[in-house]
């Protein structure tokens, strides 16, 4: 039966818009916000109930495996980034009734008659169904089994260099060759929809762990974990596109999870969890609460969450992809590229973040598959959902959800920040001060309603250029050989041949010079690289991941910049 909801009637497909590429949801789109907004607080408590639930508290994950790419460490010695792991006792599904049970990739229950001589389960290869997936997912003797309940998304430390490197390394995946074949004859096609989504996926992404590790931020004196505004806002508040792209990713799971339910017969197929399970044996799973009763999922998935889902049309994403007006193969690369965007994961320093991190892309790659796979007829017999395809779908979900959440609570302490400064009781600068250079403190998503959108062009907080030297020649400079006059200097036609002279071994005086110095200042400069590569290795060391970034890692940063331009220069 449909829940009794009642949600504004509109249409919200951004695929139909021209100017898909920046303007998706903006603040300009208000409805589209708070028509979100009220569809998360609508289920929201039955998404975070569903996720409680035994079929979908459970995540299987291989946390040893290494990173293809480069030399990446795992290390983690403090409780904030370790996972804590289920022995196989703990793992009630399996073992509650017969220890001879194992769950199996495909989403049923197989005998254990099948584990090969290494240990290792051995499943059937799920036919050719990879060919349609968008990440990788681990399923080999190195899994675990994690309870996900305790092990929450939150801060644990982990930043600085490495965990940039790791971004940079999936942001990088978007660039990939052009196949759109309109690009050759329009400049403007060059930034094709695809690519965009790409882009907004990975950023929404991006900007939803920002939100989880700054509304549990952890307070290094209490132990406590609490939501930081300050961070929340340097991070994420103060970007409107990352926090569309946040909403953004809400549609597009969403839209996914509708579309799920018309291809999948989901019932059975979670019922499927239990296949090969005599009813004696169910009864009894029930009765140990090792699985929670279908008439949960019934109610929670296919009663509440998805009719409110599908009420209205999330996203259209019926013009993407489409073979008349792009290259077919751009489906294959796109594929391709997201699919290394989960193998990425495995170079996670941290073991909770590279957790959270898989979980998520698969979670995105499964949307993607639902999305822009099932509806294509050549795939009628190849596609195939894996139970832990279902689980990383609905908990990435919940995480957007959650992240939703606790958007609006921080636009709250926001809010309330400001009373607090109208009555005296706070500093206007107390937000602001991070954020001078954008030319003063303002936040048009958070005051979205009946904004007019001329008056709030104007005033987004758009990133202003520090004040950039004049490129004029300091004429009193001690630096100079030759002293010139400054109106010389301006006006050639009032210049002699002596004085051009003059000028050019000035220049030449000024490139040695500057060579001279860099010579000078090599050995400190070696000296303060070789600082930070061994302050970073002993971090490292003694398992202090990212704790020296948060303190220093704004100097740290500059500094590397800086002798990084040097090396470059
Ligand atoms: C897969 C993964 C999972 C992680 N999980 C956690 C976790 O659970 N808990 C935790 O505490 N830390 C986690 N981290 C680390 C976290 O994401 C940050 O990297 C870290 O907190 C350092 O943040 P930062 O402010 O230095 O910039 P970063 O977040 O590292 O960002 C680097 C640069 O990317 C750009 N950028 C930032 N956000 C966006 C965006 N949304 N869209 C586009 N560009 C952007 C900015 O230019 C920024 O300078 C994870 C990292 C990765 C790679």
């Amino acid at each position: 039966s449909s829940p009794a909801v009642s949600l504004p009637q509109f249409k919200f497909s951004p695929f139909d818009s021209p100017d898909f590429c920046s303007q998706i949801i903006t603040p300009t789109c208000n409805t589209t916000f708070s028509y979100i907004d009220d569809l998360n607080k609508n289920i929201r408590p039955s998404l975070a109930e569903l996720v409680k639930t035994s079929y979908f508290k459970y995540f299987k994950v291989n946390l040893d495996k290494q990173c293809k790419f480069w030399n990446a460490q795992h290390f983690c010695a403090t409780e904030n980034c370790a996972v804590e792991i289920l022995s196989p006792d703990q793992y009630n599904w399996t073992n509650v009734t017969n220890p001879d049970l194992k769950p199996s990739r495909l989403g049923k229950i197989e005998r254990a008659g099948s584990t090969a001589a290494d240990g290792s389960i051995e499943t059937e290869e799920p036919d050719t169904c990879e060919d349609l997936d968008y990440s990788h997912i681990d399923d080999d003797h190195q899994c675990v089994y994690v309870n996900l309940l305790n092990n929450p998304e939150r801060f644990t430390g982990y930043g600085g260099n490495q965990s940039f490197d790791v971004w940079k390394a999936i942001y990088s995946e978007n660039c990939f060759p052009n196949t759109n074949p309109m690009s050759m004859i329009s400049e403007e096609k060059e930034q094709c929809v695809e690519k965009n989504l790409f882009y907004r996926v990975v950023s929404g992404l991006h900007a939803s762990i920002a939100v989880h590790l700054s509304n549990e931020y952890l307070n290094a004196e209490t132990g406590e974990f609490y939501p930081n505004l300050k961070v929340f806002m340097e991070r994420v508040g103060s970007f409107n596109d990352r926090l569309s792209n946040i909403y953004f990713n809400y549609a597009l799971v969403a839209e996914s999870l509708v579309k799920l339910a018309e291809v999948l017969p989901l019932r059975e197929f979670i019922q499927s969890g239990y296949d090969d399970i005599s009813p004696a044996q169910q009864q009894h799973l029930l009765e140990n609460n090792a699985v929670d009763p279908q008439d949960k999922y019934d109610d929670l998935l296919l009663n509440k969450i998805i009719p409110s889902l599908g009420s209205n049309p999330l996203f259209n994403t019926s013009t993407l992809f489409d073979p008349k007006s792009v290259d077919p193969k751009l489906k294959d690369e796109f594929r391709a590229r997201f699919k290394n965007t989960s193998a990425i994961m495995d170079c996670v320093g941290c073991d909770r973040c590279r957790m959270w991190g898989k979980i998520q892309i698969i979670g995105y790659g499964t949307a993607l598959k639902i999305l822009f796979e099932s509806e294509d007829p050549n795939n009628a017999d190849k596609l195939r959902f894996r139970r832990i395809e279902l689980v990383a779908l609905l908990n990435t979900f919940d995480r957007l959800s959650k992240s939703i959440a606790a958007i609006n609570n921080f636009k709250e302490l926001y809010l309330s920040h400001l009373e607090d400064v109208k009555k005296g009781l706070a500093q206007p600068g107390d937000y602001e001060k991070k954020h001078n250079d954008k030319g003063g403190f303002d936040f048009p998503f958070f005051s979205t309603p009946n904004i007019d959108t001329t008056e709030k062009e104007e005033t987004s907080p758009k990133r202003k250029l520090p004040p950039q030297p004049k490129k004029t020649v300091n004429t009193k400079s001690t630096n100079k050989l030759y002293h010139i006059d400054a109106e010389k200097l301006k006006d050639a036609s009032k210049r002699t041949i002596v004085d051009e002279f003059k000028i050019a071994v000035n220049e030449v005086w000024e490139a040695v010079r500057f060579v001279l110095l860099s010579y000078r200042d090599l050995p400190s400069n070696l000296y303060k690289m070789a600082l930070i590569h061994l302050n970073n290795f002993w971090n490292m060391l003694i398992g202090r991941p990212g704790v020296y970034e948060y303190e220093s890692n704004i100097k740290l940063d500059k500094e590397n910049q800086a002798y990084q331009k040097l090396f470059s220069d």
